[in-house]
């Protein structure tokens, strides 16, 4: 009982930041992204009667401890739902360069949801693998989908109808994605401790909520109509809204270096060029810049320039979950 699949990140351009329910991760609002062709993760999971634990192994090395307790924590949700009690031994590779600052963990959910439930005979739709893939990190279940995806909040408090949908395939809109890498590797706030203290203690939090709905209907608009600067703007606002509630929060934090102000200010300078981009930031200090590809050089020669960037990487609008 063994089988493959790969999936790859996504950039959320409406984030998802809170949740209402930790441990069937449920968030407070919608958020929406991009899946993007440059960063995966292939994974392959065989369950076998011959197995006594669970064996995780990352880019060919055995893990142990937090993430071995993760992956091992998410195959039991899989083993429910199959009713099957066999242990597993999964064996991820990650072209996510992890200093690139994109998520890994939304590929590899997404890629161990796809190959752990077909290894184990369970075969779901797209809607019931996004709920699950959401069990193990949130934003992985957008990653179920190539191109455009809306994750749904939902209502239920079990979970049942908080999915992601596909909005529009990757080959709707050529929207490039340039991942500027600083070299600063300060330790930070992860995700999910920073969008706990923010929900808990930022008086800034409810008006983040508040701003989804217009938020996530202007930038849905603006991808039906490939609006380049309807989407930009919405995208940065949105990203500079969900980093305001941080300030807010007790004790305060920023996951932004000086670095990442810098980039932030030259994508300005650069509109005022004339030359279309806007940024979009997650739970760290790096930067992503939204530019068209008739632009590609221009944007990837000034941000390579700033003094600060490590490296930068372009993304494409990548597929959904592929089965090997
Ligand atoms: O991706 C976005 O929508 C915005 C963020 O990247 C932050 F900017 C959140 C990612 O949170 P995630 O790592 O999915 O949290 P988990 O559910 O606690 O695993």
């Amino acid at each position: 009982m063994k089988a493959t699949a790969k999936a790859h990140t996504n950039i959320a351009l409406i984030k998802y930041w809170g949740k209402r329910n930790e441990s069937i991760i449920l968030p407070t609002n919608s958020s929406l992204s991009l899946t993007l062709d440059g960063f995966y993760t292939t994974t392959s999971v065989h369950f076998s009667e011959e197995y006594t634990q669970d064996k995780f192994i990352l880019n060919e090395r055995v893990v142990e401890g937090e993430q071995h307790r993760r992956v091992s924590g998410f195959l039991d949700l899989i083993r429910q739902q199959a009713g099957k009690s066999l242990y597993a031994t999964v064996d991820s590779t990650n072209e996510v360069p992890t200093a690139a600052g994109f998520a890994s963990s939304a590929s590899g959910f997404a890629a161990l949801a796809a190959a752990g439930t077909k290894a184990i005979g369970l075969d779901m739709s797209d809607r019931e693998l996004s709920a699950l893939t959401r069990q193990g990190s949130g934003s992985a279940c957008r990653s179920i989908y190539g191109g455009f995806a809306e994750w749904e909040m939902g209502a239920e408090e079990d979970g049942s109808d908080s999915y992601a949908v596909p909005i529009a395939p990757a080959e709707h809109w050529d929207l490039r994605v340039a991942a500027v890498v600083l070299s600063s590797t300060a330790k930070k706030v992860s995700s999910r401790a920073g969008m706990k203290r923010t929900v808990e203690t930022s008086p800034f939090y409810q008006g983040w909520l508040n701003s989804i709905p217009t938020d996530m209907s202007q930038i849905k608009e603006g991808i039906k109509e490939r609006d380049f600067q309807k989407v930009g703007e919405v995208a940065e606002a949105n990203c500079l809204k969900m980093h305001a509630t941080t300030l807010g929060a007790n004790p305060p934090f920023t996951y932004w270096h000086d670095t990442t102000m810098t980039v932030m200010q030259m994508v300005r300078d650069l509109r005022e060029k004339g030359i279309p981009a806007y940024f979009t930031i997650d739970a760290g200090p790096n930067v992503k810049v939204l530019y068209l590809p008739e632009n590609e050089e221009v944007i990837e020669k000034t941000l390579r320039n700033i003094p600060g960037v490590a490296d930068i990487r372009l993304s494409r609008p990548g597929q959904g979950v592929t089965y090997l």
